[in-house]
C-alpha cells in the first residue's frame, strides 16, 4: 500500500501542491515553518480522515479561505478524496463514491505517525494514552468500536444522573442500576480487547526498543484496570456512596491506564529525553508490526522531525530498519539537507528529496543511489 501522488488545494500552508512520491523513502526538507508537517498531516487526513494535529476541520484551511481539498492516487489506481467546505459537512470519496460513514474508510489505507507531540503520550493523563490505544483496536475491531461509543455515552448518563439528583438532594439506586447493566456490558469488553492487545504488543515493542538501544535497557508497559483487582459489578456497588458524593461515576474502564517504565521506573520522571523519544519510537513502530499484522496492508510510515534528540547509533538503526523490506513507504521530514544526504549516503539507502520553500513543494535533485 502506497501514495502515489499527493495534490493539495488550500490545505494549511498551501494554496496548491502536487507531489509525486517514491514507494520507498520520501524526505521532506525545509526551514521552521515551511509546511514539512503538514504534508504528513494532509497523508494522515487521507487515511484518519482527520488532522492528527488539529481536530477542527476548518482551522485546516488555507487562511481567508473557505474550503480544502486534499486528493490522492494509491498504488497508481485507487483515489481518495478529502474535502472540506466551511459551514458543510466533510466528505470523503473513495474511487469518486462519497462514503456515508467515514468510520467505512478507517483501515483501508492505514498510516502511523510519529511526531515531537507525541511527547504527550508520556508526559500528559491517562486519557491520552486510552486514546491512542483505543484509536489502534477500533482501526480492525469495529465491534470495540461501537462498544467504546456506547460505553462513553451510558458513562455520560450515569453521571448526569448523579449530577442530577445530587442538585436534588436525593439518591435512587434503582435508577442508577439502569445504567450500571450497560456500563458493565460494554466495560468488560473495553477491557477484555485491552488487555489482549497489550499482553501482544508488549514483546513486540520490546523487540524495536532493543534494537534501537542495541540491546542496552529495558522498557516495559503495562496495562494498569481497577477491573483487574473486581469485578465490575462488585467495584460498582462498592463506589455506590463515593460516585453519589461526588456526583460522577468514581471506577471503570475509563480508569484505565497504561504504564510506561524503563529499567523498572516511569519512564515520564526518570528517562532522558533521548529515551523517552525511543520509547515513543518503539511504541509506534509496534503500532505500526501490529496494524500490518491485523489488516494485512502496510501502512504508510509517516516520520516528523524525527533526528531530533537521538544520537547518531540510534537514528542509523531507525533508518536501516524502516528502509528494509518490512516496512513499506516512508515520508521523512527534516530541516538539515546535509544531515539527510550523510545518513543515506553512509547506509546506502536510496530516498526521494523535496524541498519546501515559501509553500511550495519541489521534487529535489538530491538523491543518493546505492
Ligand atoms: N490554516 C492555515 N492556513 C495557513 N497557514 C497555516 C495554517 N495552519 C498552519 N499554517 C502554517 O503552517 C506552518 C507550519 O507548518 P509545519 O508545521 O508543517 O512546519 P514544519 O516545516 O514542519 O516546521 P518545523 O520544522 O518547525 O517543525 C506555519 O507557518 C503555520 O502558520
Amino acid at each position: 500500500m502506497y501514495l502515489s501522488k499527493l495534490s493539495l488545494i488550500n490545505f494549511k500552508n498551501y494554496q496548491q501542491a502536487d507531489v509525486s512520491l517514491s514507494p520507498d523513502i520520501n524526505c521532506f526538507i525545509g526551514p521552521n515553518g515551511a509546511g514539512k508537517t503538514n504534508i504528513l498531516d494532509a497523508i494522515y487526513y487521507l487515511s484518519m480522515c482527520k488532522s492528527y494535529l488539529n481536530p477542527i476541520d476548518s482551522q485546516n484551511i488555507l487562511f481567508d479561505e473557505n474550503f480544502f481539498v486534499i486528493q490522492s492516487t494509491w498504488n497508481n489506481d485507487d483515489t481518495v478524496y478529502c474535502g472540506v467546505k466551511k459551514g458543510q459537512k466533510k466528505v470523503f470519496k473513495k474511487n469518486k463514491v462519497t462514503y456515508e460513514k467515514l468510520a467505512d474508510h478507517i483501515g483501508l489505507f492505514p498510516s502511523v505517525m510519529i511526531s515531537p507531540y507525541d511527547r504527550n503520550l508520556i508526559l500528559e493523563g491517562s486519557e491520552v494514552r486510552r486514546k491512542w490505544m483505543d484509536g489502534i483496536i477500533s482501526q480492525f475491531d469495529r465491534q470495540f468500536l461501537h462498544d467504546l461509543i456506547k460505553y462513553g455515552k451510558v458513562l455520560s448518563q450515569r453521571n448526569a444522573l448523579l449530577k442530577n439528583m445530587g442538585s436534588y438532594g436525593f439518591f435512587d439506586q434503582e435508577s442508577i442500576s439502569v445504567w450500571n447493566e450497560q456500563l458493565i456490558e460494554y466495560g468488560n469488553n473495553i477491557h477484555a480487547a485491552r488487555k489482549k492487545i497489550v499482553d501482544d504488543f508488549i514483546p513486540i515493542f520490546q523487540k524495536y526498543y532493543q534494537w534501537l538501544s542495541n540491546n542496552n535497557e529495558e522498557v516495559s508497559l503495562t496495562y494498569r484496570s481497577q477491573l483487574f483487582d473486581s469485578s465490575f459489578e462488585d467495584l460498582l456497588a462498592g463506589a455506590t456512596r463515593n460516585d453519589q458524593r461526588k456526583q460522577y461515576t468514581t471506577v471503570g474502564t475509563h480508569k484505565d491506564d497504561f504504564i510506561f517504565t524503563i529499567k523498572g521506573h516511569p519512564i515520564k520522571k526518570f528517562g532522558s529525553q533521548g529515551q523517552q523519544k525511543s520509547y515513543l519510537i518503539a511504541l509506534k513502530l509496534a503500532q505500526y508490526e501490529w496494524l500490518l499484522t491485523q489488516l494485512n496492508r502496510k501502512p504508510v510510515l509517516l516520520l516528523d522531525d524525527i533526528f531530533d534528540k537521538l544520537d547518531n547509533g540510534r537514528v542509523e538503526r531507525l533508518m536501516q530498519m524502516v528502509s528494509d523490506q518490512d516496512f513499506g513507504q516512508v515520508l521523512i521530514t527534516d530541516t538539515d539537507k546535509e544531515r539527510i544526504d550523510t545518513i543515506f549516503k553512509n547506509n546506502q539507502i536510496e530516498y526521494k528529496a523535496f524541498e519546501i520553500e515559501e509553500n511550495t513543494v519541489v521534487e529535489s535533485t538530491l538523491k543518493t543511489t546505492v
